[in-house]
């Protein structure tokens, strides 16, 4: 284990550019971590990865953005929690990371939008509908793939998602890039982005982490009561379920569906979706017979959990 070090904080992205460049000068390997911050293990198993991902010396860049544009105005931007001062410490007590990029606003506000609202509460789906102006107007997106799951119940956010991850990678030029499959559906989308559009960078898909009793770590946990997060672990208990009986021969994936949605809504959940997909094309597959991922969304209360668990019969 690397002796506790503090990272260099940096708010500009001329500068993170420059930092960046300096590092690759030096010869080394320069791997981001994109995050919405408050972050848990789960983060801190993929800044582990980003290290391990070159037998170079890799310099290590976390960003921590709550992006606007990947949250719709009903969703929970305004709420989404943030703990910058605990963010720095965990980053520190690696003893690995480099640099923490952590910008006030990435976006070209219109006039209508410029000053106060700056990197605000405020979605650019806002923006948009307000004014026909000067602002932000180019967007990235993998038309297919954000289709369904998430993207069926959240319109814009794999739209925002790509775009801010375009605009990262655009501004910090890494090497590598780390996500974590609890995302399943954004990692897919990502190496789609990252083959089609030609960025020359590895992308690494890194495991769930979970708490001992099996729920998938999320920023979003600390919102759910305890009773709420008591119920919600019915999530990676009935995924865990359906992949065990998989693994025994109950392939039928509209049962499977079924019962995981029972599950769910008899411990108090509210299902948004339950899907079988394949691994890499998340298309929609009848019968499990080959690589395949289950993928949930369910709300606890006020808060929306996602999971996710792979499953291969053949192996
Ligand atoms: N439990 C986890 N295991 C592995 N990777 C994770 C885990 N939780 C988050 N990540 C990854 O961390 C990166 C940053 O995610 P983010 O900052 O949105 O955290 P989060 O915990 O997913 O928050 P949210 O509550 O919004 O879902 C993403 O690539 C995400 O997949
Ligand atoms: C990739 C990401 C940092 C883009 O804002 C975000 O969607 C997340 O934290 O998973
Ligand atoms: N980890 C995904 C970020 C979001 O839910 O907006």
């Amino acid at each position: 284990m690397a002796a506790p070090r503090e990272p260099e904080v940096i708010r500009d992205k001329a500068a993170m550019r420059a930092w960046s460049r300096r590092r690759r000068a030096e010869g080394k390997t320069v791997a981001v971590v994109p995050t919405m911050g408050y972050l848990h293990q789960g983060h801190l198993s993929l800044i582990s990865a980003a290290a391990a991902a070159s037998a170079d010396p890799v310099a290590i860049v976390i960003t921590i953005y709550v992006n606007p544009s990947q949250f719709a105005p009903s969703e929970d931007l305004a709420t989404y929690p943030s703990d910058f001062a605990g963010d720095l410490r965990k980053l520190a007590s690696t003893g690995v990371v480099d640099a923490v990029f952590n910008p006030p606003d990435l976006y070209v506000r219109g006039a209508g939008r410029r000053g106060a609202a700056s990197g605000g509460a405020i979605s650019c789906l806002e923006e948009e509908e307000e004014e026909a102006g000067d602002g932000h107007e180019t967007w990235v997106r993998v038309e297919r793939l954000e289709k369904g799951m998430c993207g069926a119940s959240r319109p814009v956010f794999f739209r925002g998602v790509a775009t801010i991850v375009s605009k990262l990678f655009n501004i910090i030029e890494p090497d590598v890039a780390v996500f974590g499959k609890k995302d399943y559906q954004q990692w897919r989308v990502i190496c789609r982005m990252v083959r089609d559009l030609d960025f020359a960078i590895e992308i690494i898909g890194s495991e769930i982490v979970r708490e001992a009793d099996g729920l998938a770590m999320s920023s979003r946990n600390v919102l759910l009561s305890r009773e709420e997060r008591e119920k919600a672990l019915s999530i990676s208990r009935s995924l865990v379920d359906a992949r065990t009986g998989a693994l025994k021969g109950n392939t039928d994936c509209k049962q499977i569906k079924n019962k995981i949605v029972q599950t769910l809504t008899e411990t108090g959940g509210q299902v948004d979706y339950v899907e079988i997909v394949e691994q890499e094309s998340l298309v929609p597959v009848e019968q499990i017979n080959g690589p395949v991922v289950i993928c949930v969304a369910a709300w606890f209360g006020k808060v929306r959990l996602i999971d996710n668990i792979e499953i291969d019969t053949r192996s």
